[in-house]
């Protein structure tokens, strides 16, 4: 395997075009950590201190609450996905003994809220207000460890699906069949049909049957988890067909076999094109991403250790010994574009990059549209808390 890689130069010789782009993306460095960035967006509560109750920050920001038993593995596949903790480490994970929030806004498609339960809070405990929770929630994961016994699980399955429905009929319902690196490859199949069947007859007793369950086997310890997160993630990007369409176009129009839009810093991928979705061309782009970004990273900073590891410069070639080519081109500040092409159709390079140039306006208008609706929004917001009453009850128009 031969590798030529761009090595990314630091930002700033022009520096209208790198402000406008964080106008556009608006959020963090990739050095940043989760939530710095939102601060100018969401004037909401700090992160960590609960507030179920601003409208804004859930519509702006969609929900997802990660829940499940204790030790199922809920605080891991956070750490694991959106804190580059490898697996191992998550072995010394203390049991979460209160709800933690957080901020994922590393690109400003992934840019949402991820609540992580704590396994044993009594959810339904009536000072508990667990109405707020769900009303401004986008997707519901709820982790069964596939290890363990799942039938109190499954209860609790039930018992929370069904009271977060009657809140409300909007949520997606993701189950994660979680820890599946330790089963064989017929037990997991056996595992996933049981609980599938299971969960479902419960819904079915209890004339719910309408409510649809997603299921996902996964693991830690593989790509699993990721490919997991980024369908659940992308039912909440309203603008996905229109990255689908994107993608569809710049595919057939420059003789690529695949393309995947990626958040780099969660190697999520937050659109693709409509061609089947195979798990090893994923995970080599999600290698290669760590290729790009470890390079980057030791010789592509300065000494000082200034510049980015992932900036407009970033661009990454990787032939493979099987007539493929893997292509990385920088999207946005935190979105990249990873293209598997035929090593013949990679000879008209000249018109891949015309069509990459095309596609990355597109996206790039797509964001500003975005961008414009989150202002606005901000905005109407601003206008309602004037409008609205002090904290002691005077109405602000009066004082
Ligand atoms: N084999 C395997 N172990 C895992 C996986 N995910 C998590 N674990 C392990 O499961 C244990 C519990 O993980 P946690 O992430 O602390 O579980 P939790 O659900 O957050 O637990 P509470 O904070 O008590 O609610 C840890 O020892 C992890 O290493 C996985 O995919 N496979």
């Amino acid at each position: 395997m031969s590798q030529v890689l761009g090595k990314p130069q630091p930002q700033g010789e022009d520096g209208g075009d790198d402000e406008e782009e964080d106008e556009l993306v608006g959020l963090a460095g990739y050095e940043d950590g989760p939530g710095s960035s939102d601060a100018e967006l969401d004037s909401g509560p700090e992160e960590g201190v609960l507030d179920f109750s601003d409208p804004f920050s859930t519509e702006v920001k969609p929900r997802i609450l990660l829940m499940g038993l204790r030790r199922s593995g809920k605080s891991s596949i956070q750490k694991v996905v959106f804190h580059k903790m490898s697996p191992s480490e998550t072995l010394f994970l203390e049991s979460t003994n209160k709800i933690c929030r957080e901020d994922v806004s590393n690109s400003s498609f992934v840019n949402f809220q991820i609540w992580d339960f704590p396994g044993q809070i009594d959810f339904f405990d009536p000072t508990f207000d667990y109405e707020m929770i769900f009303r401004g929630t986008g997707a519901l994961i709820f982790v069964i460890d596939s290890q363990d016994d799942y039938m109190e699980a499954l209860a609790r399955l039930h018992l929370t699906v069904t009271r977060a429905y009657k809140v409300n009929t909007d949520i997606n319902f993701e189950v994660f069949i979680h820890k599946v690196d330790g089963l064989s490859d017929d037990h997991k199949i056996e595992t996933q049909r049981d609980i599938h069947q299971r969960a479902n007859d419960d819904l079915a007793d209890a004339g719910l049957e309408k409510i649809h369950l997603s299921f996902y086997l996964t693991s830690i310890y593989d790509h699993s988890i990721f490919e997991a997160f980024s369908k659940v993630v992308q039912k909440l990007i309203p603008q996905l067909p229109t990255l689908e369409n994107l993608l569809n176009i710049f595919i057939s129009n420059s003789g690529i076999e695949k393309a995947f839009l990626f958040d780099v810093v969660s190697k999520i991928y937050i659109a693709t094109d409509s061609t089947p979705v195979d798990m090893q061309t994923y995970e080599l782009c999600c290698d290669m991403i760590d290729v790009v970004i470890d390079i980057s990273c030791i010789y592509g900073l300065k000494e000082d250790g200034a510049g980015a590891p992932y900036d407009k410069e970033s661009t990454a070639i990787i032939k493979l010994n099987n007539t493929t080519v893997l292509y990385l081109k920088e999207v946005t500040k935190f979105l990249a574009l990873v293209c598997f092409v035929r090593e013949e159709s990679f000879e008209r390079k000249g018109l891949i990059d015309y069509n990459f140039h095309c596609f990355r306006k597109a996206i790039h208008e797509v964001f500003e549209v975005r961008m414009k609706m989150v202002k606005s929004r901000k905005a109407q917001s601003r206008l309602q808390k004037k409008k609205g009453t002090t904290p002691n009850g005077t109405p602000r128009m009066l004082l």
